[in-house]
């Protein structure tokens, strides 16, 4: 039996992603607003009959006439018109049945297209709750096509679609009259659906707090404020056990094993640097979890709603802030998602701050370093100082995004003004295997890293700090004859006017791979040189010891702005296509970093003398 190819389309955050994963049982990203898919996404299953489906998960558009490169693309895979991809036999089109009055409109257009289609009608949980009342034979009767009700974040409705896809075959609808959209929709509408009285009752309550002037930002600040404090007020057990472990684990290396070169590399690479960076896990899942509950709930694009001001006033454009909200969680698919802007001098500068926004990668060494420096104080009776520290590095890094916007927008003397347009979606309260998958998923991405990226640079580390080995007369610490010592005293000076000591300079190397190697390759150095705490796992303890206030605040300034991460670079290369401009854009960047970091360690080295 031959295969099957279906495509997934529909307008955006109407589940297509969902039933994607549902469909093929793979997991790639959803989030409760619109434009979270920017590629097309590929994956496949067996049908009970035996034959094998590819399906196709495409990006949300709004309509098809538009220009835009993603309606051109859904458009053109409908149709079989682009290369490498093979005309889909059957078109699901996903509609969100809580907005049938703006989903109809792109079914619509699907169905002038005139090729076999399905009509998913998603979100039937979300709609029943509502009251909202959809007679499915009406509205298959009004539409001519098939039309099955899904749950697309439950497994509900998922076979039912494949088994009628599969069994009774898809036929391509019959041509109908053309008629104005606007009246078709109405008069589907009418024969199909009963809408409650009040529908969105909730919705409009909610944002009439949550939007508020007044209150608004207020909340938004508050709940920026708890996530923070909560990522440092509970981790504290879990994080002492994962020390001890480690810490234990190190101690018994060094019982067992004879003194020398494996005793080293198990003792100081493998357990010191992956130990340094996995106690910050429960943070991180910490914060991984409030940041699912706020994408899930609905809540995020109204913090955008709430900073457009803000934004608008940086010269940036109300389409830039799902970009930069992604590059919170990563850069690489904040610059991705930068595609739905269509100016291009809005998109690259979109695309230049991305990288200025607290990446996750950071956290480890923010965490890091404000734990080591940051006393441990109350302030205000309530507040942890340590969170209040963490909140300021996050709002340097949207300050100055803000203002290199805001100077971009002066160099090129653009006078227009941009207003958002956006759909705000109705607020959903998170389902908890969905955030159950979510934080598996981030927290394996995570473990992933430390076991590949984390542990190679770690390896590579140790045999730079390991080799040449000392002379047998040797007066200085071991690290200082190996070829990390000397690359690290050969930097030096170009980093002592901003504090770093020379090992920092070499730990600076491999974290140009990926931020966090950083603490990684701290944890090995230090454990090399000989440093007791490193051994016993408390690099923080270390770094306290023998740094200065103004090295670490500076060492966090430098964290806020440097690009350290090559894999942004690239796909602003890809993205772009322009080597000037990743130029460009590192250049600016390294430039903020070494005068913030310089600035920093000056006014520190001032106060604390
Ligand atoms: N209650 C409920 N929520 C759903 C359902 N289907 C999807 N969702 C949620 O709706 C949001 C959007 O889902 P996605 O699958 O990302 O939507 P999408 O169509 O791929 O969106 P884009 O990629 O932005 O075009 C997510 O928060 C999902 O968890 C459903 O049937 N019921
Ligand atoms: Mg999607």
């Amino acid at each position: 039996m031959s295969g099957l190819i279906i495509a997934l389309v529909g307008n955006p955050n109407c589940g297509k992603t969902a039933l994607f994963n549902q469909l093929t049982g793979s997991r790639q990203k959803v989030a409760n607003f619109a434009g979270v898919t920017v590629e097309r996404k590929e994956g496949s299953f067996t049908a009970p009959s035996g034959r094998t489906v590819q399906v196709l998960d495409l990006p949300g558009t709004y309509s098809l006439d538009a220009l835009g490169p993603d309606e051109v693309i859904t458009r053109d895979v409908c149709l079989g018109k682009v290369a490498g991809v093979a005309l889909p036999d059957v078109i699901v089109c996903v509609a969100d049945a809580t907005n049938l009055r703006l989903h109809l409109r792109f079914v619509l257009e699907i169905r002038r297209l005139g090729r076999p289609m399905v009509l998913a009608l998603n979100m039937m949980d979300a709609a029943a709750k509502r009251g909202i009342k959809i007679d499915r034979e009406a509205l298959e009767a009004k539409l001519g096509i098939p039309v099955i009700e899904t749950v697309a974040v439950m497994t509900k409705g998922a076979r039912a679609l494949i088994e009628h896809i599969d069994t009774q075959g898809v036929e391509a609808p019959k041509a109908t009259e053309e008629k104005d959209p606007h009246v078709e929709v109405r008069e589907i509408l009418s024969a199909a659906v009963v809408m409650p009285r009040f529908t969105a009752k909730i919705d409009d309550q909610l944002d009439g707090i949550l939007l508020n002037p007044w209150l608004g930002i207020p909340i938004l600040l508050v709940i920026m404020f708890v996530m923070f404090q909560a990522v440092f007020a509970w981790s504290g057990p879990l994080m002492d056990g994962i020390e001890g472990v480690f810490g234990w684990a190190a101690e018994a290396v060094r019982g067992y094993l004879p003194e020398g070169l494996l005793q080293s590399f198990i003792a100081d690479a493998l357990i010191s640097g992956v130990g340094s960076v996995l106690v910050f896990l429960p943070q991180i899942i910490i914060l991984f979890a409030f940041i699912l509950v706020l994408e899930e709930s609905g809540y995020l694009p109204r913090a955008a709603f709430l900073l457009d001001t803000l934004m608008g006033a940086a010269g940036l454009t109300g389409r830039a802030f799902i970009p930069l909200l992604s590059s919170f969680a990563c850069a690489i698919p904040g610059v991705m998602a930068t595609r739905s802007i269509h100016d291009i001098r809005d998109r690259l500068t979109t695309i230049m701050i991305a990288p200025l926004m607290t990446c996750s990668a950071r956290w480890p060494v923010y965490i890091l370093l404000v734990g080591a420096f940051v006393p441990e104080r109350t302030v205000w009776g309530f507040a942890s100082f340590r969170g209040l520290i963490m909140l300021a590095l996050v709002f340097a890094g949207i300050f100055s995004a803000m203002i290199v916007s805001w100077v971009m927008k002066l160099i090129r003397r653009d006078k227009t003004d941009s207003v958002l347009m956006m759909e705000l979606p109705s607020y959903r309260l998170p389902n908890l295997r969905n955030l159950g998958l979510g934080l598996w998923e981030r927290a394996g991405i995570f473990m992933r890293r430390i076991t590949g990226v984390i542990f190679a640079a770690n390896t590579l580390i140790w045999v730079l700090a390991t080799f040449p080995r000392a002379p047998a007369n040797a007066t200085l610490p071991e690290i200082d004859y190996s070829f990390a010592g000397m690359i690290g005293h050969a930097m030096e000076p170009l980093f002592r006017p901003i504090g770093f000591g020379w090992e920092i300079c070499i730990a600076l190397i491999p974290g140009m791979a990926a931020r966090e190697v950083a603490v990684s390759a701290l944890g090995t150095v230090y454990a090399i040189g000989g440093s007791e705490d490193a051994v016993a796992n408390q690099l923080s303890g270390v770094i306290a010891s023998q740094w200065s206030l103004a090295t670490a605040l500076s060492l966090l300034a430098w964290y806020v702005f440097a690009p350290q991460c090559l894999s942004t670079l690239a796909v602003i290369k890809r993205e772009t296509n322009s080597w000037r401009f990743v130029g460009l854009t590192t250049a600016y960047l390294f430039a903020l970093a070494y005068l913030a970091a310089f600035a920093t360690y000056t006014v520190t080295k001032m106060i604390t003398g």
